[in-house]
């Protein structure tokens, strides 16, 4: 087993870095769908770029490199406790080379471990298998998609679509509001593992368990089958569309399984997880631990089709009637903020804030380290490495969901001068009245493109609040070149409250009975 944890680190770094063949050609089915010349369009041309360098860059596909899960089978006899204290090992190397974020924080404290260990962290399920080989799976899948699973207990009552019973009637509609309520924000379009039965954590475990299967396999149960074809068939006329931007594709893939529960429980417990699917496995050898095969297909085998960025723009810029190219250079006025309407595609240059939700709080009633009249803050926790001289450099760098700074947004927008925040999924009433009361708009970034966005940071100019961690410190980037697409305006409209709107009338139409 001596090469045990080298072959884990080899699939902790794949998993991270190079987005596996079976999901590429899922997301290229959905470019061919999309029209390009729309802001859905747009977004997939920024992730399929971001896939590629990724992988060229060896570097996380998005900054949030997620809750690390392993699933391990091994042979009878095999030392699970020298396995566990590998895989601790190699998570703690792959972070240090900076191919995983520091994501593991106290939940009281928010202290965070500097290394992805901790209690909890990282998961790791052993079981025993007949065969000789070790197997080793692992799933990347990030806070923001976690956040949107969603478990529902039946019967219940749905909100545009009536009673769900228990039946497989009533599970479909649980899918399809499970579609709908993660609208953009779990960086839609994405792919949903669905868990029937169990209790409420076996549940969970089978609906995650589900995103192993390979993209394009077919249930072996014949009314599964069908619940899927009918999920993907239908959730895609929702129109919530990549990022929530409105659009033909929502969802990626529908994978279902079942349990048996208890007499008195009926859960449908669902699994959303990110276009950045990454979940990759290794077949070891059971006495070297050396890699014999590779599970899910490379995704060097299946290079994404490219654009260049100016030329996606330029697609959205001329086709869409509201949509202008304007580029701003920090810091901006209340006067340039205020001619920006929802559609334009803003290009900032210039200096921008990192703040998350360590941030925020403290901002509430502290002053900032720095003068933030005209800043523009962005909702980003990045993956960032240290060179020999002292130097910091990003080394992943996308939108967090900006939803979570609903609580504070508009107070600190009031209380800084800020002019423009950079997030994904949009914010809420409350920034919107802020936005228009105070002149500042709220942009959107692809979530997940962070190779895409780190290239556009030229420098780190500094960094406050190193004690919050990495991912929460306020960083002072230095940008060219960072485009975003103005969602919410400081007259009063949202691109997202649209979309939730429209979406919220299409669900109605999945009310009626389809499996009887
Ligand atoms: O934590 C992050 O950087 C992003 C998170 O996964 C999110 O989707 O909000
Ligand atoms: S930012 Fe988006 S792509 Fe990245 S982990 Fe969160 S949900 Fe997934």
């Amino acid at each position: 087993m001596q090469h045990f944890e080298e072959s884990v680190y080899k699939l902790i770094v794949e998993t991270s870095t190079n987005l596996p063949g079976d999901v590429r050609e899922v997301i290229q089915a959905a470019q061919e769908v999309e029209d390009s010349a729309t802001r859905a369009g747009l977004s997939l041309s920024t992730i399929a770029t971001n896939i590629e360098m990724a992988e060229n860059n060896v570097s996380p596909i998005c900054q949030d490199t997620g809750m690390p899960t392993f699933v391990v089978h091994t042979p009878v006899g095999a030392n699970q406790m020298i396995m566990k204290s590998q895989i601790r090992s190699a998570i703690a190397r792959a972070t240090k080379d900076g191919k995983l974020r520091t994501n593991s924080v106290d939940s009281l404290t928010g202290a965070n471990t500097g290394d992805n260990l901790g209690p909890g962290t990282p998961v790791i399920h052993f079981e025993q298998w007949e065969k000789d080989d070790i197997d080793v799976r692992l799933i990347l899948k990030g806070g923001g998609c976690e956040n949107k699973n969603i478990q529902y207990s039946l019967p219940t009552e749905l909100e545009g679509l009536g009673k769900a019973g228990r039946d497989l009637d009533g599970i479909r509609k649980c899918i399809m509001h499970a579609v709908y309520q993660a609208q953009g924000q779990g960086c839609s379009a994405g792919f949903i593992g669905v868990g029937i039965g169990g209790d409420r954590t076996t549940g969970y475990e089978l609906a995650k368990q589900q995103l192993f299967r390979h993209t394009q396999d077919t249930n072996p149960n014949n009314e599964l089958r069908q619940l899927e074809e009918y999920v993907m068939e239908n959730a895609n006329k929702l129109g919530i569309g990549t990022m929530g931007f409105g659009g033909e594709v929502s969802l990626l893939g529908c994978k279902v399984g079942v349990m048996n529960r208890l007499p008195a429980s009926f859960f449908v417990s669902v699994a959303y997880n990110c276009w950045a699917y990454r979940r990759q496995g290794v077949l070891l050898n059971s006495a070297s631990g050396e890699i014999k095969e590779w599970i899910y297909p490379s995704g060097t085998g299946t290079p994404m089709k490219l654009k260049s960025a100016e030329a996606a723009v330029e697609a959205v810029a001329e086709h869409q009637e509201e949509s202008r190219e304007i580029v701003l250079q920090t810091p901006i006025t209340e006067e340039q903020v205020r001619s920006l309407k929802v559609g334009d595609i803003v290009t900032i240059n210039g200096e921008m804030h990192t703040g998350r939700d360590a941030l925020h709080k403290h901002l509430m009633d502290h002053d900032a380290p720095i003068d933030l009249n005209g800043a523009v803050i962005y909702h980003c926790g990045p993956v960032m490495m240290k060179d020999q001289a002292g130097e910091w450099h990003v080394k992943a760098a996308g939108p967090t969901t900006s939803s979570r700074e609903e609580p504070y947004q508009g107070t600190i927008i009031k209380k800084f001068g800020i002019r423009a925040v950079i997030g994904k999924g949009g914010m809420g009433a409350k920034t919107l009245a802020a936005l228009q009361e105070h002149g500042a708009v709220y942009l959107n970034a692809i979530g997940g493109a962070a190779q895409y966005y780190a290239r556009c940071i030229k420098k780190v100019n500094g960094v406050d609040f190193m004690e919050f961690g990495i991912p929460e410190a306020m960083w002072h980037l230095q940008t060219k070149g960072f485009t975003a697409i103005v969602t919410m305006d400081a007259h009063g409209n949202s691109l997202h409250a649209n979309v939730e709107q429209d979406s919220f009338a299409k669900l109605s139409q999945f009310k009626d009975p389809v499996f009887s």
